[in-house]
């Protein structure tokens, strides 16, 4: 099996709020590659928040997340910033660029080097002959679509989605899943934020359910 990724992700002792809200604390857990978490929990519960904070994008309260490129012999760890280790498909994506799709498809083919065609790229998320639709016009479904192009070309060894399936037909969820098999099986991680549950073929996404904070 060709495994490029070798990411681990460890969070210990994590509390986080938002405003003046207490939302997660105590959070700990760990994830290794090839394995995917399913976060689940009340509306509000803090499942999007989370994703934010293991991106950095918040700061945490207290405890901390790395991320970890694990050396075989467990003696040279190298501690990653997110950036350099992830790729955040956010539930709201660029939609104010102002961009057609094939624009801001092109731009991130380029930043990547990506080795498809636009169409081909398209092609790949069922986005084929859409090139000229504006991005602020995209439907729920395609720009999750759009978002899973995204996260192809991100190369980044975690993925962090969040309501992957949210708007999407049966066509674009057997997409987003079986792209998920194929990102875990090359050793990615995967941290999932979801209502529902996801069934990636292969794999057993474990559950992990958030709960308010003490
Ligand atoms: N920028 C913000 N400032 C203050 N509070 C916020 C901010 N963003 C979110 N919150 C609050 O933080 C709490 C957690 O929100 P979050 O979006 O993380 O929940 P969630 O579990 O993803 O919810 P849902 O299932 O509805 O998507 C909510 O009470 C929300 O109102």
């Amino acid at each position: 099996m060709n495994r490029p990724f070798d990411i681990h992700l460890e969070v210990t002792d994590m509390a986080l709020s938002r405003g003046e809200d207490a939302l997660l604390s105590d959070l700990s857990f760990a994830v290794g590659p090839g394995q995917a978490v399913w976060l689940t929990g009340a509306n509000g519960i803090g499942k999007t928040s989370l994703l934010l904070a293991l991106a950095e994008l918040i700061p945490l309260d207290a405890g901390r997340a790395d991320w970890i490129l694990r050396d075989r012999d467990h003696d040279q760890d190298q501690r990653l910033r997110p950036a350099e280790a992830l790729s955040f498909s956010a539930f709201r994506g660029p939609e104010r660029s102002g961009l057609t799709l094939g624009e801001e498809l092109t731009f991130w083919q380029r930043v990547k080097g990506d080795p498809l065609s636009l169409e081909d790229r398209l092609a790949s998320v069922g986005l084929d002959g859409r090139a000229t639709l504006p991005v602020a016009g995209l439907s729920a479904g395609q720009r999750r679509r759009l978002s899973l192009a995204r996260l192809q070309l991100s190369n980044r060894a975690a993925w962090l989605m969040d309501e992957p399936l949210a708007g999407l037909d049966a066509d674009g969820r057997n997409r987003v899943t079986q792209n998920l098999a194929t990102h875990l099986d090359r050793g990615g991680i995967a941290i999932i934020a979801s209502h529902q549950p996801i069934a990636i073929p292969g794999v057993e996404a474990r559950k992990l359910v958030l709960e308010a904070a003490a």
